[in-house]
C-alpha cells in the first residue's frame, strides 16, 4: 500500500471505567473511500471526535499527511487539510447556498481576504465555491437561500462547504442519517462521484451504502478493530459475521 494519508496507532480513550477506543490501529490510503462500521456503542463517534481533535486520546498516535497530529488542537486540524462535515458546519439559513460556501472558502483562507468585500462578489471566493457546489450537484441551486433547500440538499451543502476548504481528508459522520431512500440514493451517487478525487473516511449505519461505496472497511467492536479489508473480505470474515450475528444487512 502507498504511504497512508491517515494512520491511527494504538489509540486509547477511556471514559471512567469504560474503554471506548481500545488500542485501535488502522490506516487510510490516499484517495481511498474507507468506511468504519460497528454495532451501536462500538466507538465510532468517539473515534471521529479524536480524529477531529474534539476529544484528546489517552494514549496512542494519529499520523496525518506525514505529521503526528495527536497533540494538535482541533481548530488547527482543518488548516492541515482534515475537514469534518456535519456537526461543526453551521449553515446560515438566510444566506444562499453560494454565499454559505463562499464564506467557508473565506474562513479557510483567513486573513488573505478583505472582510468588507461581500463574499459573494469576489471571484476568488465564488469560483471555488461554485466548483464545490458543482461537485455536490447543487450548482443550479446556488442562489437559493439555505432555508429553502430540502433536507437532503442541506447535507449536500454541508459537504460542499467542507470541500470548499480543499481538504486532503474528508471525515463524514453518518451523512445518510435521517434520510429517506431517495435522498440516500442521491448521497450515495454524490459520494461515488467524489470517490477517487478526495480521500474520505465514512462512518455510516446504512450497510447497503457502505458496501456499495467503500473500497476498504474497518469494523469496530468495543473500540477495537476486529477487521480491516475490502468489502468482500469483510463480508467473508468469520469474526465480523459473529459480531453482526442476526444482522441481515451483511448478507448483501
Ligand atoms: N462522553 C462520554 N462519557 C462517557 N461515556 C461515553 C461518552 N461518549 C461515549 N461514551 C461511551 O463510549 C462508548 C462508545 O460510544 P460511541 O458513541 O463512540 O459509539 P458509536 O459506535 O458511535 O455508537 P452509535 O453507533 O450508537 O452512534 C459507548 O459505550 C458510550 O456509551
Amino acid at each position: 500500500m502507498a504511504e497512508p494519508l491517515l494512520a491511527v496507532e494504538g489509540l486509547v480513550k477511556r471514559f471512567g471505567g469504560l474503554t471506548a477506543t481500545d488500542d485501535l490501529s488502522f490506516s487510510v490510503a490516499p484517495g481511498e473511500l474507507h468506511a468504519v462500521i460497528g454495532p451501536n456503542g462500538a466507538g465510532k463517534t468517539t473515534l471521529i471526535a479524536q480524529l477531529s481533535g474534539e476529544l484528546r486520546q489517552d494514549s496512542g498516535r494519529i499520523l496525518f499527511a506525514d505529521q503526528d497530529i495527536s497533540q494538535v488542537p482541533g481548530w488547527k486540524r482543518p488548516h492541515l487539510g482534515l475537514a469534518r462535515s456535519f456537526q461543526i458546519t453551521s449553515i446560515f439559513h438566510d444566506m444562499t447556498a453560494l454565499q454559505n460556501t463562499a464564506l467557508a472558502v473565506q474562513a479557510h483562507a483567513g486573513h488573505s481576504f478583505r472582510f468588507w468585500r461581500p463574499a459573494d462578489s469576489d471571484p476568488a471566493l465564488t469560483d471555488p465555491a461554485m466548483e464545490a457546489l458543482r461537485q455536490v450537484g447543487l450548482e443550479a441551486r446556488a442562489n437559493v437561500p439555505a432555508a429553502a433547500l430540502a433536507h437532503g440538499e442541506h447535507r449536500q451543502l454541508e459537504i460542499a462547504m467542507a470541500l470548499a476548504t480543499q481538504p486532503k481528508l474528508l471525515l463524514l459522520d453518518e451523512p445518510m442519517a435521517g434520510m429517506g431512500p431517495e435522498d440516500s440514493a442521491r448521497m450515495v451517487n454524490l459520494l461515488r462521484a467524489l470517490r477517487g478525487s478526495i480521500t474520505i473516511l465514512l462512518i455510516e449505519h446504512d450497510m447497503d451504502a457502505v458496501f456499495a461505496l467503500a473500497e476498504r472497511i474497518t469494523v469496530l467492536v468495543y473500540g477495537r478493530a476486529i477487521a480491516s479489508g475490502t468489502p468482500d473480505a469483510i463480508r467473508a470474515d468469520a469474526e465480523v459475521r459473529r459480531a453482526y450475528l442476526g444482522d441481515e444487512s451483511l448478507a448483501v
